[in-house]
């Protein structure tokens, strides 16, 4: 089953556009949406939450059209944006005493066996706690109405790097079984690496690929050549930087005519996302 199904979402602001945004994550697994500032990755995941209208375009989670089953879906659905910056002055008890009046599926006891694990005090004031404890704080509230679908917007940014490892292990633990799905935007491609199984790529409004991880990877080649090399594969590139042994490009793998005597290797997601995002500035 598609834990989320999006098909062709049009949204243009003044300055800006999302253009037949597709893709789809398959139920139980972990979907990293990545792309640069600005990119829409943002303005993406409001549209999926109905948090901002589309213009047009089709949102179905879990088989069930967004914009027909938005109250039911809402309640399977955990999301966090951005910071907490509202009941700063109170408890954690009291914010949670408040959400939990909205979830037909509430469950105290999870909501307790969450804050043990994340280690969070319920008497501890929204303002006390850090960055990483008001994710997990976040995740704990979601993952006690049930949500089946996690939708984070740069859950880990601002994390340390050992709070960051600890946050991807959750995510892992939280797909293990298969009911869980979580899609999450970042700008940090390690974590990538490290715990989604598929890769969306946005750049400029428009999605460049999304795959399965491997694949997105296998689908491009970093290729290294002389300088008296360039001008036979230069056409091909997708961007180039010349350095002093010659030049470093990307590449399709389609592309690439392994009978040229340049070596490739293959990229990392930073290298994908720095040489994409050349694309546009035209071959530096
Ligand atoms: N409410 C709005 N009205 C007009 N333009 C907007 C609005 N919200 C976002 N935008 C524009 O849409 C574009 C995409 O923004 P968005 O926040 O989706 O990007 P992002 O990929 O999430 O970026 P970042 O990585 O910096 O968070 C930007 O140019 C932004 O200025």
């Amino acid at each position: 089953m598609l834990a989320l199904d999006i098909r062709n979402i049009n949204k243009k602001y003044e300055d800006f556009q999302l253009k037949d945004v597709s893709f789809q994550l398959e139920k139980g697994y972990i979907m990293g949406f990545i792309g640069a500032n600005g990119a829409g990755k943002t303005t993406t995941i409001k549209s999926i939450l109905n948090l901002t209208r589309i213009d047009s375009g089709e949102i179905r989670i879990m088989d069930k059209a967004m914009h027909t089953h938005e109250l039911e879906l809402k309640q399977e659905i955990g999301s966090a944006f951005g910071d907490i910056n509202f009941y700063m002055r109170n408890k954690i008890k009291t914010l949670t005493n408040v959400i939990k009046i909205f979830y037909h599926n509430w469950n105290d006891e999870t909501y307790y066996s969450y804050l043990k694990k994340f280690n969070l005090n319920e008497n501890k004031k929204i303002a006390e706690l850090s960055t990483g404890m008001k994710v997990k704080y976040r995740l704990a509230l979601a993952l006690s109405h049930g949500a089946k679908l996690l939708i984070l917007d740069e859950p880990t940014s601002g994390l340390d790097p050992v709070a960051r490892d600890n946050l991807l292990d959750i995510f892992q633990e939280l797909v293990e079984d298969g009911e869980i799905s979580i899609l999450f935007s970042t700008h940090i491609t390690s974590d990538l690496e490290k715990c989604a199984d598929y890769i969306t790529y946005i750049d400029n409004g428009r999605i460049i690929n999304s795959a399965e991880k491997e694949e997105f990877i296998d689908a491009y080649r970093l290729v290294n050549g002389k300088a008296e090399q360039l001008d036979l594969i230069k056409n091909d590139l997708i961007s180039y930087k010349k350095n002093s042994f010659g030049f470093t490009g990307l590449i399709h793998t389609q592309d690439f005519d392994p009978s040229l005597d340049i070596k490739s290797t293959i990229p990392n997601l930073e290298e994908i996302m720095i040489y994409c995002a050349k694309k546009e500035d035209a071959h530096v």
